[in-house]
């Protein structure tokens, strides 16, 4: 489902999407364009802790960790004119995926399984979701997770962009729906 938003007004960004994907490196580059403040939700988690994310994970679990992550989501969003990357997980909550429809702008970025897998060896260490899955595993889990993104305001398609070029193409399709 693509909803175009019917105006931009002061509302903040919010970018979805798998693993990978971009959010947070793309996230910071429109930030930069729109000079808005950027917040990656991960790196918030992480900074509370003073650990990585997969550290968090193994010694706190998974459970605390999408506790924090529906916290810290669920303070930024309300925010006005923040650019915001949630992590490639955020979305399997509801209550997540709810409020950033009713509060912000929530922009989808899309990366083909091809184009994907070839930068599966810059993420591998630092996703605990990946750690130990198989290529075939790791795949099922790239196409089931599509599902949870299904609901978003717009979609942008990345295959062979560069983040440079993603950025742009944002920046203009928000201005075009003001
Ligand atoms: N358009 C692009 N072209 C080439 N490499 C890219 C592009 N966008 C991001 N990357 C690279 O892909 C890797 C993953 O990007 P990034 O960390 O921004 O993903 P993410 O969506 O935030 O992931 P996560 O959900 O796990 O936080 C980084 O090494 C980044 O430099
Ligand atoms: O897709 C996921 O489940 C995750 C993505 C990352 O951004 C982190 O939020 C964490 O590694 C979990
Ligand atoms: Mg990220």
């Amino acid at each position: 489902m693509t909803n175009k938003p019917s105006s931009l007004n002061n509302k903040s960004i919010v970018f979805i999407g798998f693993m990978g994907v971009g959010k947070t490196t793309i996230g910071e580059a429109v930030a930069k364009k729109l000079n808005r403040d950027f917040i990656d939700i991960d790196q918030e988690i992480e900074k509370e802790f003073q650990i990585s994310t997969t550290e968090i994970f193994n010694i706190y679990g998974e459970k605390i960790f999408r506790e924090k992550e529906k916290a810290y989501i669920s303070e930024y969003c309300r925010c006005p004119e923040k650019v915001i990357s949630v992590g490639g997980g955020a979305f399997l909550q509801d209550e997540i995926k709810n409020l950033c429809l009713s509060e912000c702008i929530v922009i989808y970025l899309h990366l083909s399984w091809e184009a994907w897998k070839e930068r599966l060896d810059l993420i591998i260490e630092s996703r605990p979701v990946l750690k130990g899955r198989t290529l075939e595993e790791t795949k099922e889990l790239f196409y089931t997770r599509q599902n949870i993104y299904a609901s978003h305001h717009l979609k942008v398609e990345t295959d062979q962009l560069t983040v440079d070029e993603i950025a742009d193409r944002i920046v203009d399709l928000i201005q075009k729906t003001q």
